[in-house]
């Protein structure tokens, strides 16, 4: 069984494999960081939580954002487009962000092992998802839902069910969906086409012990 839950508005999660999308942008951003290298990601909470984190733990930058603006004193916001050409070899990544990391901080309290999946890392996540009940969870937005992870997650459920799916034609309408023109305006037309990379990256990602880390 396949199921898309909203994890914005849900209460109660099953005990099912759970895949955390957030399109725009933490698990892009989340794909991207362990791409280039970083050992693995913590996600914080608050800002608060970011600022001590990285006092604590030797090697770290924050990431993260509200409303999608960078938040002063942090060494990145939530933006794919700022990491995707960096080294980050070795590093450790703190984020927090307004949708997706609250969506998880949900998640950890129900059992059942989390992905985390974007573009970046698709075929790797439908890889290590085939034939387990799973709950595509949907980040979406205070504000009602981002069509994005919507678009996203339809793609990944088909490709899950083994249906016939033309992936170019999830990215168009990624491309084209109110979420990308929301990007636009906020000034962040870059994150769309580096969300977009397809497959960039071919490792699956999981939620394990307090980290985020790929397999
Ligand atoms: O950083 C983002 O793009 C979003 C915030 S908003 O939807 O643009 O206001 O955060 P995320 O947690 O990545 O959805
Ligand atoms: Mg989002």
């Amino acid at each position: 069984m396949i199921n898309i839950v909203d994890g914005r508005r849900t209460r109660d999660f099953s005990k099912n494999t759970k895949v955390l999308i957030d399109i725009y942008r933490s698990t892009t951003t989340i794909s991207i960081a362990l791409m280039n290298g970083v050992s693995y990601i913590i996600p914080a909470r608050s800002i608060k939580d970011a600022f001590s984190l990285r006092k604590r733990i030797n090697n770290s930058f924050i990431s993260g954002e509200r409303y999608g603006m960078r938040i002063p004193g942090f060494d990145y916001g939530n933006s794919p487009s700022e990491i995707i050409n960096l080294d980050l070899s070795g590093k450790i990544m703190i984020l927090t962000s307004t949708n997706g990391i609250k969506v998880l901080f949900k998640l950890l309290k129900f059992p059942g092992d989390i992905f985390i999946s974007s573009y970046i890392n698709f075929s790797a996540t439908v890889r290590a998802l085939t034939d387990k009940d799973v709950d595509i969870i949907v980040s979406n937005r205070p504000d009602g839902t981002s069509d994005e992870d919507l678009i996203f997650a339809e793609l990944l459920r088909k490709a899950l069910l083994n249906d016939y799916y033309d992936v170019n034609d999830y990215i168009d309408r990624t491309r084209r969906c109110s979420g990308s023109r929301r990007l636009k305006l906020m000034g962040f037309e870059d994150d769309i086409e580096n969300t977009l990379k397809i497959d960039i990256y071919n490792k699956a990602i999981v939620y394990r012990d307090n980290k985020i880390i790929s397999l």
